[in-house]
């Protein structure tokens, strides 16, 4: 069911990203303009994931402090990196790119990479389980704000349901953006 799910879904976002706009990422730095001067955490695009780059720089240059995640071990929460734009960047253990170095600091905010969403909040990942273990800490610890960044090929309402999963507070993708705050 997630197999069949995760391949549907990432043929759909391979053919999205091929026709990406080019300011596909406009709606997240609007949304992103509201954390400004807090921590943000969000990811190195890898395969065809949505570029955040554009609004992540955006959020650097109005105060926010950008970080990244950094993989531990498997099965155990992220851990986030702060970041400047341009800071080096080193191979991390599932050839993700992840600061080699830097403070450890917790995000207020987590923008996230997915395979799948629905516009309840449910997200389909790749599986290893690393974002819903992570927002779980987080949140055992205090607010945190979860946005899934997607294109909207990605969405999927008909997603298996995982009695872990995190549900996102936001959805943005090129077109529209959703907010599931109450
Ligand atoms: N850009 C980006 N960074 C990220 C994530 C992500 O999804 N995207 N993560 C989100 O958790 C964490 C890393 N987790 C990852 C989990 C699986 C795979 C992956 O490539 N899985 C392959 C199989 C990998 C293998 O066999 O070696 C796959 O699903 O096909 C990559 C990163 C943190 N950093
Ligand atoms: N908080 C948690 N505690 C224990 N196990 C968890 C937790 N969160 C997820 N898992 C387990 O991790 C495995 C992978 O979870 P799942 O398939 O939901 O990952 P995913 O959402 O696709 O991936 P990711 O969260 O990395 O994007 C499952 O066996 C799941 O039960």
């Amino acid at each position: 069911m997630k197999a069949a799910a995760r391949a549907a879904a990432a043929q759909r976002r391979a053919d999205a990203h091929a026709a990406a706009p080019a300011d596909a990422a406009a709606h997240l730095q609007s949304v992103l303009a509201d954390f400004a001067g807090q921590t943000i955490s969000g990811y190195v695009p890898i395969r065809t994931e949505i570029d955040l780059m554009p609004a992540l720089l955006a959020a650097h240059g109005a105060g926010s402090t950008i970080c990244l995640p950094v993989i531990d071990a498997p099965a155990t929460p992220l851990r986030f990196r702060a970041w400047q734009p341009g800071g080096a960047l080193a191979a991390g253990a599932l050839n993700t790119q992840e600061p080699a170095e830097g403070a450890f600091v917790r995000p207020d905010v987590v923008v996230l990479p997915l395979l799948a969403f629905a516009t309840d909040g449910r997200r389909l990942g790749y599986g290893g389980g690393f974002y819903d273990r992570t927002l779980h800490a987080l949140r055992a610890a205090g607010p945190v704000i979860a946005i899934g960044f997607a294109y909207d090929a990605q969405l999927d309402e008909d997603l298996p349901i995982d009695p872990n999963d995190q549900p996102l507070d936001l959805i943005v993708t090129e077109t529209r953006i959703i907010d599931l705050r109450g």
